[in-house]
């Protein structure tokens, strides 16, 4: 039997018949579901929708006062993103085409058995999340402002991908399912997870452990703690992080680098919602919501051996959220710069009331390979090294020119363009320029490049044949000089 004990979604049932509202409630306590709300008069659900963020609504057609069908047209309107099903006794076919046309996500003929209902609210379900999840990685503003604005005010962005995750969180947020958040190292996995944590308001704590350093045994004893005696060693009992975690969050970070065998652990985990601590028979109730952090495509090493497994995978990504890497919103850099240096300057008990002109423009055109991390650094590295009330650039300056990835064109080459090529260059030879100075700085590896140059692997690979290509027909020789 389908069980939704996981959830949180509100499920309102729409019908003036109250044995039918009676009967529909029994079937869905039943499959676990925690929040049921009944309306016997269609007038009063909108009032009801104003109060609850995530909700399915199934919905009867055939009412007094305001027709299922009217009701329809206005969640369509006022909630676009709420699946109603519509419940009803009529088979007419073209009353189906109606309601679907109008927007409904389902449509069950009466007497409804637990299994319609219950694979038709799974399904709504899914596409409330797939829909959710697709409109935080187009970065579609909804048109409405966030609830919980407060809960993501640490985190520094006027991006509309950014935008789009924060209201993507607000909706997955109460569903108590596994969140999965990719980004590169240093973009602000943490801290997009402990906003999933504050939004969903749950009354447990939120602990976060990097799983990268603990082998199998420790990943176990970290995680479902042991008796005292459960091995030589083990002298007192401890308790495990999924207990401290009780009715909060756990948070692991660097999943990717979980072992084979500590992957069938976590799915265990998920899979039964149970425990047991090292050495105890008693299995322990995990009430906490699980969050995985990872900076690489776990499924791109999914179906080989040593590589992530595909079941966990899904498991885990039941709510996917990928963040941008900071040299894809560039228009951050000036808001996250304002914001260390205030917080830098605060925290070293300095004042900072002026910024060289020349600061901005070089960060921005530096590739960030460690995000936010690596500007934060920077930032704190300056303040600390200023003893005036104007910030220079001369600190940051001195720092990018020792990083490893550097900047595609500094304020210094920028200001030599035309001596570094001899005239001022073309677009097209900056370009090339920009690939070879990728290629350099990757020791040609085209993968590390094209993510450098915010292209794909493909289209840098084609990008080089076909300069290959041409390389060939001005030479006029089959070798392979360029
Ligand atoms: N948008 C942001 N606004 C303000 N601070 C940010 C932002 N993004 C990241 N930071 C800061 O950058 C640092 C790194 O962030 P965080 O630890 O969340 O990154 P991460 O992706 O989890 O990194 P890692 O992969 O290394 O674990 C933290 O100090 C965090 O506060």
């Amino acid at each position: 039997m389908i069980n939704f004990s996981h959830t949180d979604v509100h499920v309102i049932i729409v019908d003036d018949e109250q044995s039918e509202l009676d009967a529909y409630s029994f079937l869905l306590q039943s499959m676990g579901v925690k929040h049921i709300k009944t309306v016997k008069d269609s007038r009063n659900l909108m009032g009801l929708l104003e109060s609850i963020s995530n909700a399915i609504v199934f919905l009867d057609l055939n009412m007094p006062h305001k027709s299922g069908q009217e009701v329809l047209a206005d969640m369509r309107e006022l909630y676009p993103g709420i699946p109603v099903i519509i419940c009803t006794a009529n088979s007419d076919i073209t009353m189906a085409v109606k309601c679907l046309k109008l927007g409904a996500h389902d449509y069950l003929l009466k007497p409804i058995n637990m299994n319609s209902f219950g694979s038709a609210l799974r399904n709504a379900l899914e596409i409330q999340s797939l829909r959710n999840e697709v409109m935080s990685l187009k970065g579609i503003p909804r048109g409405d402002h966030l609830k919980f604005p407060d809960f993501f005010s640490r985190i520094i962005t006027c991006d509309s991908v950014m935008q789009g995750i924060f209201h993507y969180i607000e909706s997955i947020a109460a569903s108590g399912q596994p969140v999965l958040v990719m980004g590169e190292t240093g973009a602000g996995k943490e801290l997009i997870a402990r906003a999933v944590h504050d939004v969903s308001q749950v009354p447990g704590p939120f602990v976060a452990v990097d799983v990268s350093g603990l082998d199998d045994t420790l990943f176990a004893d970290t995680l479902f703690g042991h008796e005292k005696g459960a091995y030589t060693g083990a002298a007192t009992h401890r308790s495990g992080l999924l207990e401290r975690a009780d009715n909060g969050t756990i948070f692991l970070d660097e999943i990717g680098d979980l072992s084979r065998v500590s992957q069938i652990k976590l799915l265990r985990l998920l899979q039964e919602g149970i425990y047991y601590p090292l050495g105890c028979d008693e299995p322990r109730q995990c009430r906490a919501r699980i969050i995985t952090a990872a900076n690489r495509e776990l499924n791109r090493s999914m179906g080989q051996d040593h590589g992530f497994r595909m079941d966990l995978y899904y498991r885990l990504s039941t709510h996917l959220i990928r963040i941008p890497p900071l040299r894809e919103r560039r228009e951050d850099i000036s808001l996250l710069v304002d914001h260390l240096i205030h917080e830098a300057a605060n925290s070293m008990g300095k004042e900072i009331t002026a910024v060289d002109q020349e600061l901005l423009p070089l960060l921005k055109a530096h590739p960030f390979p460690g995000n936010v991390r690596e500007l934060k650094t920077y930032i704190y590295d300056a303040v600390a090294q200023c003893n005036t009330s104007e910030l220079t650039a001369h600190a940051v300056k001195d720092r990018l020119s020792q990083s490893g990835a550097g900047s595609l064109i500094t304020m210094d080459q920028s200001a030599s363009l035309a001596s570094l090529f001899g005239h001022f260059p073309t677009l097209s030879e900056l370009t090339e320029y920009a690939v070879d100075k990728a290629l350099d700085l990757t020791e040609y590896n085209q993968t590390q490049a094209a993510t450098l140059l915010g292209i794909s692997k493909q289209a840098l690979s084609k990008r080089l044949q076909k300069r290959k290509k041409a390389c060939r027909s001005t030479r006029g020789d089959n070798v392979n000089h360029c």
